[in-house]
């Protein structure tokens, strides 16, 4: 099916689709899928998606409290204090930690209180300990005249009962645990973390706990492309390295697609073997094939496809490319099977570098370049890397890359890039 819109050629080959335009072809797809949701404890909630918003159901704090170890006292006490004319406070008591101040407090009087503790009745604001002077174990001087509401952090400064405390579809920061926690919330109702099934083709290909041997080379993307589905969020389940026999592959990326909820394989997206990826996508249920070919460098022949609402993707065998691709493809569709708001995604870190040297670009592509970072005299300096897509030290070496964007034939050296980071 050419729900892309993909042009074919005499021969029957697509053309390339614009990177921009294969990612909203595939997240459109995505929008309105249902996602399980499951409750959790806030001690598994970490980088989880909230399905629901979290009201407040009480004030934080719940009653005022002080924000400097003093003397709480009524702020009018201390109005026109000076060093030199001094407002003289009798001390009547003292705010224990962890339990109500006894007593309320009368005009002229103060009570010693700890930072945190809480305001006894009538004070309405606490002097630092700093700007007093001991007179003995009954009297203070106060040197500093203070407004009502000093050093005190008020009920529901922090947040209100009734405000909404975190939306749906964001994922949790552990400030947002830290919010939870104060409002007295244990139990969060969050989307079930997407499962990915990965799968490597390719009969040259061996596990790398194997000793090498003449024609084989070891399974990278497998583990590359696993590591980058748990940072995001996503629980793996690896298929191991399948045979690109028709029907044993065809047997394994379907028992994928039965069993999780995104699938890819890399390896046999390009010419020699595309055909099996594109029959096995589209064989595996409609509507098949979304993007095959896009206009990115490294990562040109991505198979994008969904089977009955499981995305399906065939990454590129080269390492760097399949890696490319999980980053601007694969990455935000397992964002959007999160629950997570697309507007709320963390956007990638990215600093502003100067380009140490030129790279030239063809036109039409989005050419990602892999780079060293240093910095000279204050600045961030980018170093391009230059090597193959097969060769994943270059991924190794690389702090974060740039863009060429399409209609762009190259940049000088000495402009400034955006230089996203690679974590
Ligand atoms: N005539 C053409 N040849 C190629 C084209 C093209 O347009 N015309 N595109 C090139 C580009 S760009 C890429 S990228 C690769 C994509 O190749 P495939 O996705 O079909 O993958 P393979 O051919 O199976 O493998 C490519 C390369 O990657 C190695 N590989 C595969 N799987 C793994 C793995 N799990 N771990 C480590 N390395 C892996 C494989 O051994 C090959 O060396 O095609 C170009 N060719
Ligand atoms: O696009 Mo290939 O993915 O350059 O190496």
């Amino acid at each position: 099916m050419d729900s892309a819109n993909q042009s074919r050629d005499m021969l029957g080959r697509r053309g390339l689709t614009r990177v921009a335009e294969a990612r909203t072809i595939l997240l459109d797809r995505l929008d309105n899928l249902q996602h399980p949701t499951e409750r959790i404890s806030l001690g598994d909630a970490l980088d989880r998606v909230t399905a629901e918003p979290i009201v407040a159901a009480e004030d934080l704090p719940p009653a005022p409290r002080s924000t400097m170890d003093g003397f709480a006292v009524i702020a009018a006490d201390t109005f026109g204090a000076t060093q030199s004319l001094p407002a003289y406070l009798q001390i009547t008591g003292e705010v224990l930690m962890g339990t109500p101040p006894e007593g309320c407090l009368e005009r002229g009087s103060c009570y010693r209180i700890p930072t945190g503790g809480l305001l006894p009745d009538n004070a309405d604001s606490v002097v630092m300990l700093e700007h007093t002077v001991p007179v003995d174990e009954t009297m203070v001087e106060v040197v500093k005249g203070i407004g009502s509401g000093t050093n005190v952090i008020k009920t529901g400064d922090d947040i209100r009962a009734g405000v909404q405390a975190l939306s749906a579809g964001h994922r949790l920061r552990p400030s947002d645990l830290g919010l939870l926690a104060g409002l007295g919330i244990d139990k969060v109702v969050v989307y079930r973390r997407p499962r990915i099934g990965i799968i490597a083709t390719g009969d040259e290909i061996i596990d790398h706990r194997q000793p090498s041997a003449a024609g084989k080379i070891r399974n990278i993307n497998s583990v590359t492309l696993a590591a980058l589905a748990k940072r995001c969020g996503a629980t793996v389940t690896d298929y191991g390295i399948v045979s690109d026999r028709e029907e044993i592959f065809f047997a394994t990326v379907a028992r994928a697609v039965e069993e999780t909820d995104l699938v890819f394989f890399s390896g046999g997206s390009s010419v020699g073997v595309r055909d099996l990826g594109e029959r096995t996508i589209e064989r595996l249920g409609s509507p098949g094939i979304l993007v095959h070919g896009v206009t990115l460098k490294p990562g040109k022949p991505i198979i994008i496809g969904l089977c009955n609402q499981t995305p399906v993707f065939g990454l590129p065998g080269h390492p760097v490319s399949a890696m490319v691709c999980f980053d601007f493809f694969v990455r935000p569709a397992v964002r959007a099977l999160s629950g997570e708001r697309a507007g709320d995604c963390h956007p990638v870190p990215s600093i502003s570098a100067r380009l140490m040297r030129s790279i030239n670009s063809a036109a039409g592509r989005l050419d990602v370049i892999r780079v060293r970072l240093d910095r000279d005299q204050g600045q961030w300096r980018c170093h391009p890397i230059l090597g193959r897509s097969g060769a994943i030290s270059t991924m190794s070496r690389a702090d974060g890359y740039f863009l060429i964007n399409e209609d762009s034939q190259g940049l000088a050296e000495g402009e400034q890039v955006e230089v996203y980071i690679y974590q």
